[in-house]
């Protein structure tokens, strides 16, 4: 975790007014670090200036300031665009303190102040911002639990200020640690008092920084939140019934507010999270999927392989999709209509793309506008983009003539041409416009008459006076007599000494030098004043008209962020239906189910990183709640299994965020929460996890299981010695599979072969093996997954495989048959099926066959017809049986 911290103020010995004013400036921003401008240059001081000159590679030097030495490092203005995002990046908070007034101007001590406060989740910056990934700044509140919810209730909110998105929602800590590695904040906000636990719940990756108690109370957010949406309830953003989330999220307004980010005009709504939309994925199956990052370096994540977005507004979407897969049939099927729509139609396809290609970052470009911090190059880049909104409207509107898609519909009416904009634009701005909106060069001629003029004041000048010049000398016959200008008088006429005399009466002499005399003339001095002030006047009243073209546009902001959601889903459906063509997946079937039937399913990731020549073996997977609910899945080190596993769950991950999947055909009934774990030992060598940690988080998945939950289990049990091992993973299985009120699909892959005797006990758990063959003693990997357990784990292959010494190899193999022979397989088995659970143990003494009281009981029991007992007449049944027994 990072923070910031505050530089000292400057030695008050001695204190001049430069330093009075830097330290009271400092002392409103501790913790950050204060770029104080002193002419052309940004200076930093004391212990910013060390930092500054360590994250910079720019020089630190020290001044004699009242006696001590003080730090000092610096950097000229027109540098700040390349500095900044170094800092910030490094986590570091920056006040940028400007002149407030022109130094040419101020009486005594330039006017000083901070104009923005940026830090690493909050910036407008194109340097900081990766277009590719959203900038979240997020706030979490410590709630505490009501009497219908003992335990602890969390509020969360993200904003990104930079495309004007703003979520609530609340929660607990699991819930909101999900949220939190979903959307990798790049900075939260908290408060002080909850440092401790902040750290212990959700790590210390994310730069954080802490605020007072007084922010994080519900009065003070509501009406934060009121007051910025100038609403009178918060009901229309159905947050109203989310105490907590609504602190975090006033929180977040608070904050901007206080780093000086007020223009907030982008921020319509505040969107409700609603956790109980998105499949459930927790922090360790985001990570272990690897679904938007590889665990490790050089690896490749899901996102990588679906990734064909144009836009960066599309890549952005993507990644919160794959985050966050629907639960809904509805919606998942209208994002899956779309794109064998755009699959099917080729042309409709490429048509879009292109167009989408040349949109760009509508999303952010229209933040700038609503908070005018657009330049005019990037006016520019909004009309280009802009302009292909009617096109893409045109291709749905076509498409829909020939299928009758409701889609296709929707996003027709949604997306708004805003032609009356464009037109504007269009007609006022020109071609090459300058980054600079203060030096002119952005109007086009024929818009407003006094430019025009000013215009050719200012640029046909030159020709003026080349006329004027012409015509004095007409008018006097002194051929060599020229029109100059220097800083002194202006523009003059110089004639030398020789025809002085034929200088007419009206010009007025103004200096004489060795060889020549120079004179004004009124008409000279009229225009020269013309020139002068004309391009001063062309900066201003372009100024005036690029702003009100900003103000023009600022009324389609709302517009704009529609067409840019609108845009971005297109985006994001026709990379996946471009994906689908490309490697060959296909539209899986969503429907209300328990089953999951997959056909030739493979793994969408390592089907692409095999070497040439070699081909991913696809295998069939078929889970219900009613024959096939667990699978256990034996077989050698690296015959397949975690791809196995891995493959399913990434098959309905894909379904259900709305893309096509990698297989020959997928019926999936809809999932709500995808639970994995990985046995200890695969994550010890990243010294994340021990085994403590495995059991806790098995045990967080047995407590929250559900119906059409799937469950990915990876070697668990194999962090401790084999019968602990043994013990642990039977008695896990056994449980998932005699729950009452749910029936969670499970797929369990392990080394433990005694596992495949729980089968014959339990009607829904089958045995599975990923086959290989023997040839001589080496093993060849077949990756085909064939029904029945398998005989040998073929550890001992795999050692030979890699290379240990033979005599190692020969040696592991005597041991295993000594092993087997006294702790053997049948020896195991029988002591396991001894091991009878205790509540069988006593229906088995009940009813021992042969002894005439259990034979009485029998008897009664199978006279009584279940389907018409009432539940007074089961009680007394009950009873009676009770009595016989004693
Ligand atoms: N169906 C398949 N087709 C082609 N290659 C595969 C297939 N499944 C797995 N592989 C390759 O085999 C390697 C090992 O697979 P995996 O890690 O799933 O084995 P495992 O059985 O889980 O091994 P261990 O028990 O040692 O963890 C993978 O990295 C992949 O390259």
């Amino acid at each position: 975790m990072k923070t910031a911290t505050a530089a000292k103020p400057q030695s008050k010995k001695n204190e001049t007014p430069l330093n009075r004013q830097y330290n009271q400036i400092k002392a409103k921003y501790p913790g950050a670090l204060l770029l104080f401008r002193v002419g052309d240059f940004y200076e930093t001081f004391g212990e910013d200036a060390v930092r500054a000159s360590k994250i910079l590679g720019i020089t630190l030097t020290k001044r004699n300031n009242g006696g001590s030495n003080e730090e000092l490092a610096g950097f000229p203005h027109h540098s700040l665009d390349t500095h900044l995002p170094k800092l910030v990046r490094a986590g570091e908070r920056v006040a940028i303190c400007d002149q407030l007034e022109d130094p040419s101007l101020a009486k005594g001590i330039v006017r000083r102040g901070v104009t923005e406060l940026v830090t690493p989740g909050v910036s407008f910056n194109d340097n900081v911002l990766d277009t590719r990934r959203n900038n979240y700044l997020a706030a979490v509140h410590f709630g505490k639990g009501s009497a219908g919810h003992p335990e602890d209730e969390f509020g969360v909110s993200f904003i990104d200020i930079s495309t004007g998105e703003f979520l609530a929602s609340q929660g607990n800590a699991a819930y909101v640690d999900k949220l939190l590695q979903s959307f990798n904040p790049s900075e939260v906000l908290y408060c002080k008092r909850n440092r401790q636990e902040f750290g212990a719940l959700f790590g210390d990756k994310f730069h954080t920084y802490t605020l007072e108690d007084w922010a994080f109370t519900y009065d003070f957010g509501y009406n934060f939140l009121k007051q910025h949406f100038q609403t009178t309830s918060l009901k229309g953003f159905g947050i109203e019934g989310l105490p907590n989330g609504i602190i975090a999220a006033g929180v977040i307004l608070h904050y901007l507010n206080e780093t000086e980010h007020k223009d907030l005009q982008h921020i319509t709504r505040v969107t409700r999270l609603e956790e109980d939309r998105y499949v459930w994925l927790d922090r360790f199956t985001i990570r272990n999927l690897e679904l938007t990052a590889a665990q490790q370096e050089g690896g490749v994540p899901l996102i990588q392989i679906l990734d064909q977005t144009v836009t960066p507004m599309g890549a952005r979407l993507l990644r919160k999709w794959l985050s966050l897969p629907l639960k809904e049939k509805a919606l998942i099927d209208e994002r899956l209509n779309m794109v064998e729509l755009l699959t099917s139609d080729p042309e409709l396809a490429d048509a879009m793309v292109n167009h989408l290609r040349q949109i760009g970052d509508l999303e952010r470009l229209v933040s700038k506008v609503a908070v005018r911090r657009i330049n005019p190059r990037e006016l520019l880049q909004l009309k280009r983009s802009l302009q292909h909104v009617l096109p893409i409207k045109e291709l749905l509107i076509t498409a829909l003539s020939q299928n009758e898609s409701p889609s296709l519909k929707k996003y027709a009416d949604q997306l708004n041409p805003v032609s009356f904009l464009l037109d504007r634009i269009e007609a006022e701005l020109r071609e090459d416009p300058p980054t600079l909106s203060n030096q002119g060069g952005m109007i086009k001629p024929g818009i407003n008459a006094e430019l025009d003029e000013l215009t050719s004041i200012a640029y046909s000048g030159k020709d003026y006076l080349i006329q004027l010049q012409e015509r004095e000398v007409q008018r006097t016959g002194i051929s060599s007599l020229k029109v100059a200008y220097n800083k002194v008088f202006g523009y003059y006429l110089e004639v030398t000494h020789a025809h002085k005399n034929r200088v007419p009466e009206d010009w007025i002499r103004k200096q004489t030098l060795v060889n020549a005399e120079r004179y004004i003339t009124p008409e000279l001095k009229e225009y020269e004043d013309k020139i002068l002030n004309a391009e001063e006047q062309i900066f201003q009243i372009e100024a005036r008209m690029f702003n009100d073209m900003i103000v023009a546009a600022g009324e389609y902001v709302g517009a704009i962020q529609q067409n840019a959601r609108v845009l971005s889903v297109l985006d994001v459906l026709s990379s996946f239906a471009r994906v689908a063509v490309k490697n060959n997946y296909v539209r899986p079937h969503i429907n209300e189910s328990k089953v999951l039937d997959i056909k030739d399913g493979r793994h969408a990731v390592i089907e692409q990183q095999l070497p040439p020549g070699e081909s991913y073996i696809p295998n069939d997977i078929y889970l219900d709640d009613q024959t096939q609910q667990i699978i256990i899945i034996t077989g050698p080190n690296m015959a397949g299994k975690s791809a196995l596993l891995r493959q399913t769950a990434l098959i309905v991950l894909m379904a259900q965020s709305g893309s096509f999947v990698p297989a020959s055909s997928a019926e999936i009934g809809l999932v709500d929460k995808i639970f994995t774990r990985v046995g200890a030992s695969d994550n010890l060598s990243r010294g994340e996890s021990t085994f403590m940690v495995e059991m806790t988080e098995t045990a967080s998945i047995l407590n929250n299981l559900s119906e059409r939950s799937l469950v990915l289990m990876d070697e668990i049990g194999r962090g401790t010695s084999t019968y602990d091992g043994v013990s642990i993973a039977w008695a896990i299985t056994e449980y998932l599979h005699n729950l009452t009120d749910c029936r969670p699909k499970t797929l369990f892959a392990t080394h433990y072969h005694e596992l495949n005797d729980l089968a014959a006990d339990n009607p829904r758990i089958r045995n599975y093996n990923v086959a290989v063959k023997e040839m001589g003693n080496k093993v060849i990997f077949l990756r085909k997954l064939k029904e029945g357990g398998s005989e040998h784990s073929f550890g001992i292959h795999v050692a030979q495989m890699a290379g240990m010494p033979a005599q190692v190899v020969s040696r592991a193999g005597q041991i295993l048959k000594q092993l087997e022979a006294s702790h053997g397989r049948e020896a195991n088995k029988e002591r396991i099926r001894e091991a009878v659970p205790a509540e069988r143990e006593l229906a088995l003494r009940i009813i021992e066959a042969g002894d005439p009281k259990s034979e009485a009981i029998k008897e009664k029991l199978r006279a009584i017809d279940v389907n018409r007992l009432t539940p007074i007449e089961a009680l007394l049944k009950l009873n009676e049986l009770l009595k016989l027994a004693e």
